[in-house]
């Protein structure tokens, strides 16, 4: 804890600069001048620290254009580069990519106090700060500083981890709601049950809650007392009864074996990590003596505390290292009569702070993936690492020759000492070219790189677009590039195919110009290799270049921790079982070892290469299939080596009972509806929309018209624009990224619809190019306007027309079906054409005005702004319902 708050001192030191310190003693002039503003003040200091984030965040990217520019500049030289500078980035970045860890900490105190559906939202829409970060590195990913690039992509890959982890979050908080639901059942929801959840996750999740549990419970009363207290208040009430104290005796120790048992289960969740826990208990030593959490900035005296949307008196006291007595006093004086135990909304702890010179800040939600739930991440140091292959998608249009470069590639026969031998067929292969090996992803194209992605595992370091010579551009190409860019994967051309007699590079390297795909020799970063896949011409070169790119991206792991993996393909063998191809991230696996991945847990048992050889371990970034899963796993999930079965089992017995928690409260995915909301709760800076239209001319209006849309608060990104149907990498695309998808006169395909139904991927339909501007204006300002469908109701006949003087003609008619109301609206229908659509004007039977008429009434009709209705018409009635959002 101490540690965090060293680390977060030395960020917000880091952080701020001399201006800014500046405008933080203004305000601290005006805090003790004018007590009426403070609110005001503290607002725009607020914004102060949040610009100097941002600007930080920018510094960061100008550094990172920087290198990129040394790169660009110097070609592939290495010594180009500025490596000093490279280091100052990486550790201003590690730190940045700590903070979602450390926020993360806090996150259980928030959900734990606050057990309401903000939590869970707040919680699932972190998505869009990872996606965020995620697509504005991905889309900057030229100018990458590598280092930053590796830390972001493990944080990436958590955060593409979101769904499931989501549902984990999400699974701590039900599990909360569902706890406190119980409480109240009970009738013990009280402060001393908010303290428990409170603590245990404030300080750290598993690793403290033992404690915390200890220590809240002596906040409150003596220890002996409350072991009492934690019994159900119906044991204690059967005490007195006759047999009653033997029940009593009874539900203690009950309740003392499950309390025993959950600690257990926890100690046991943890028993991997007992060097951490040993750390965690130095450190809290420690943070007995830190009397407040105020973040103070070197030099001032105004400090910052961070909350959730409420806090108990008592909590944020002890936030503020002040007695809560101050704080009870402070709104008695106010005429409210508080007590310690009294939750604050978050705009009235600002002004108890206020009165300390502390700034609150809202806490921000970080969702924790698998990895990082159960500890099985570990942090490497930079010493450890050592440089691995890296991990090559090839992604391009149909027929372009993905699967044949592949085999080329596996065929070169590059593993000299393995001549002939490609037996084997996994997920992925490697060669050797000059001494170094690079992996290949066997699965061609971007369907199956997006639906990695979505599933959270980002494997790909480096994507070969390929492109044939004689066809060109495709959409399917294009596409690939976005889904590339999406992941802030570099990309490498290849252009295939420069053997056919139609082949001109020149003109595929000129349609890549119009999607930021440039030669250096032309003034841009990406690297083209004219190859043929099929003659085997030049795939020497294209191995070089991967291997230059993978240099610059300086791709390296540490071989000596227990190892980490992605399932890249799975089946259930007759034979042997469930069998996976994974692809080795971290460590080094090793038959024996021990594992979790994701629902499924085991002990490899066996374990093949590429090539079919029977091995004992693998190495980072090598493919092996192996076997010893209980159940088969899913492509995507990330699988960890554990201390013991014991424990595995424990992980994916929790894992499970969360997930089905959670995928009850599946996070809806972005909508137009939610966009307001969402930035209203100031959580999505970027709309992402991808656009299907049925020309390339719409969708290059459409494109400009929504660019133009941009404000201070949120930007409209397109992320793929194409002409054709909605397609099911689309929905798959805007899944992974978090986009809408806007179909403009184009409707989805069948299995597209359905999946976007199955993923909550919204797809809006429109065919006047103003109406999507508008309605995504209108969302970005907060005001959608409701949608209304259409109700029948009825069927009326006009039988007669009567002219009544100063009123006009009334039908004299019989309703045939259903019912018309006087509310309803009508449309006049003759000879089965529609001739008049309104509102009904007065609506009688026998003279007296009447509310509703049903099927078999006669009535009489009079029709707003209609006066030329006829025997033998037809009236249908209908209201316009609203759609619940
Ligand atoms: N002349 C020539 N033909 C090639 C070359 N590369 C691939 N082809 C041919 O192009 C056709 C398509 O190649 P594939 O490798 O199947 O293309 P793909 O992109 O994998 O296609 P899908 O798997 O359908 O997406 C095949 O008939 C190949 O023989 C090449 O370099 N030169």
């Amino acid at each position: 804890m101490e540690k965090k708050q060293n680390n977060n001192l030395d960020n917000n030191k880091n952080k701020f600069d001399k201006n800014e310190n500046k405008k933080k003693m203004e305000m601290k002039v005006n805090l003790s001048s004018q007590n009426n503003n403070k609110r005001n003040e503290i607002n725009k200091d607020k914004q102060n620290y949040q610009n100097r984030d941002s600007r930080d965040n920018r510094e960061n990217r100008t550094r990172n254009f920087q290198n990129r520019d040394n790169r660009n500049r110097e070609g592939f030289k290495r010594d180009g580069r500025d490596n000093s500078f490279r280091k100052d980035n990486r550790s201003f970045n590690r730190e940045g990519n700590n903070q979602p860890r450390d926020n993360r900490d806090n996150r259980g105190f928030q959900n734990r106090d606050n057990r309401d559906s903000r939590d869970n939202r707040e919680n699932g829409t972190r998505n869009f700060q990872n996606r965020d970060n995620r697509n504005r590195e991905g889309f900057k990913r030229d100018g990458r500083d590598n280092s930053f690039r590796k830390d972001n992509r493990s944080f990436n890959r958590e955060g593409n981890n979101q769904p499931r982890d989501n549902r984990d979050n999400r699974g701590f908080q039900n599990r909360d709601n569902r706890d406190s639901r119980d409480n109240r059942e009970n009738g013990t929801r009280n402060f001393r049950d908010r303290q428990d959840n409170r603590g245990f996750s404030d300080r750290g999740g598993f690793n403290r809650d033992r404690d915390d549990f200890r220590r809240d419970n002596k906040n409150f009363s003596s220890g002996k007392k409350d072991a009492q207290s934690e019994i159900p208040a119906a044991s204690v009430t059967e005490k007195g009864k006759a047999g009653g104290k033997g029940k009593g005796k009874f539900e203690k120790k009950k309740y003392e074996k499950n309390r025993r048992d959950r600690e257990q289960h926890e100690k046991e969740l943890r028993s991997d990590f007992r060097k951490d826990d040993k750390k965690k208990k130095k450190n809290k030593k420690h943070e007995k003596a830190v009397k407040d959490e105020i973040v103070r900035i070197e030099g001032e005296s105004i400090g910052m505390i961070t909350i959730g949307d409420e806090i108990v008196i008592k909590d944020l006291a002890e936030k503020l290292g002040i007695n809560v007595s101050d704080i009870i006093k402070k709104f008695f004086m106010e005429g409210k009569l508080l007590t310690a135990n009294a939750i604050l909304s978050f705009e009235e702890a600002e002004e108890v702070a206020l009165d300390y010179e502390v700034i609150v800040e809202k806490e921000i939600v970080e969702e924790i993936s698998y990895g990082e739930k159960y500890h099985l991440e570990q942090e490497d140091r930079e010493a450890e690492l050592v440089t691995r292959a890296p991990v090559i998608t090839i992604m391009g249009h149909v027929d372009h020759g993905k699967t044949s470069l592949l085999d080329a590639l596996r065929h070169t026969n590059i593993m000299g000492d393995e001549a002939g031998g490609i037996t084997q067929k996994i997920g992925a292969y490697q060669v050797n070219w000059k001494g170094q090996r690079i992996t290949f992803i066997d699965t061609p194209g971007h369907e199956a790189f997006t639906e990695m992605r979505a599933r959270g595992a980002n494997i790909t370091d480096i994507s070969i677009l390929i492109v044939a010579a004689d066809d060109g551009v495709k959409p399917q190409t294009v596409e690939a590039i976005s889904h590339a860019k999406e992941a802030g994967v570099p990309i490498i051309v290849a252009i295939n195919k420069i053997d056919k007699p139609g082949a001109d590079p020149m003109k595929v390297r000129t349609e890549l110009t119009e999607y930021g795909l440039m030669s250096p020799e032309w003034g841009g970063t990406t690297e083209f290799v004219e190859i043929s896949a099929k003659k085997k011409i030049n795939l020497e070169e294209l191995l070089e270049t991967i291997l230059i790119t993978a240099e610059l991206e300086e791709l390296k792991a540490n071989p000596n921790k227990r190892p980490k993996a992605v399932v890249v393909e799975s089946r259930l063998d007759p034979k042997m079982g469930a069998v996976a191809d994974v692809l080795v991230q971290e460590g080094t696996l090793k038959i024996g070892d021990v594992f979790v991945a994701g629902e499924s847990h085991g002990r490899v048992r066996s374990m093949l290469d590429d090539r079919g050889k029977k091995i004992n371990k693998a190495i980072v970034s090598q493919p092996v299939e192996i076997t010893g899963f209980n159940v088969v796993p899913n492509a995507g999930d990330i699988l960890y080596g554990v201390e013991s079965d014991k424990q595995a089992k424990k992980i994916v017995e929790d894992f499970i009972r969360e997930k089905k928690v959670n995928e009850q409260n599946k996070k809806k995915h972005i909508s137009l509806e939610s966009l307001s909301q969402e930035l209203e709760e100031q959580e999505l800076k970027e709309l992402k929309c991808i656009i299907r239209a049925d020309s390339r001319g719409s969708v290059e209006a459409l494109r400009e018209s929504l660019e133009k849309l941009n404000t201070e608060k949120v930007v409209v990104n397109v992320i793929q624009g194409s002409a054709g149907a909605v397609t099911e990498g689309d929905v798959k695309l805007a899944e992974a990224s978090n986009a809408i998808i806007i179909a403009f006169n184009v409707r989805p395909t069948t299995p597209a619809r359905i999946i976007a139904e199955k993923t909550g991927v919204e797809i809006r339909n429109y065919n006047v190019i103003y109406h999507a501007t508008e309605e995504i204006e209108k969302a970005m300002k907060g005001m959608l306007d409701p949608e209304f469908k259409e109700v029948y109701f009825g069927r009326i006949e006009v039988k007669q027309v009567f002219k009544v003087s100063n009123v006009g003609n009334i039908a004299g008619a019989v309703v045939v079906d259903g019912k018309v109301t006087k509310d309803s609206k009508i449309r006049v229908i003759r000879d089965g054409i529609i001739i008049f659509d309104g509102e009904l004007g007065s609506l009688k039977r026998f003279k007296d005005d009447v509310k509703e008429v049903v099927m078999g009434q006669e009535c009489g009709i009079g029709i707003q702004d209609f006066n030329d209705i006829k025997a033998g018409d037809i009236i249908e009635s209908y209201i316009m319902e609203e759609i619940p959002r």
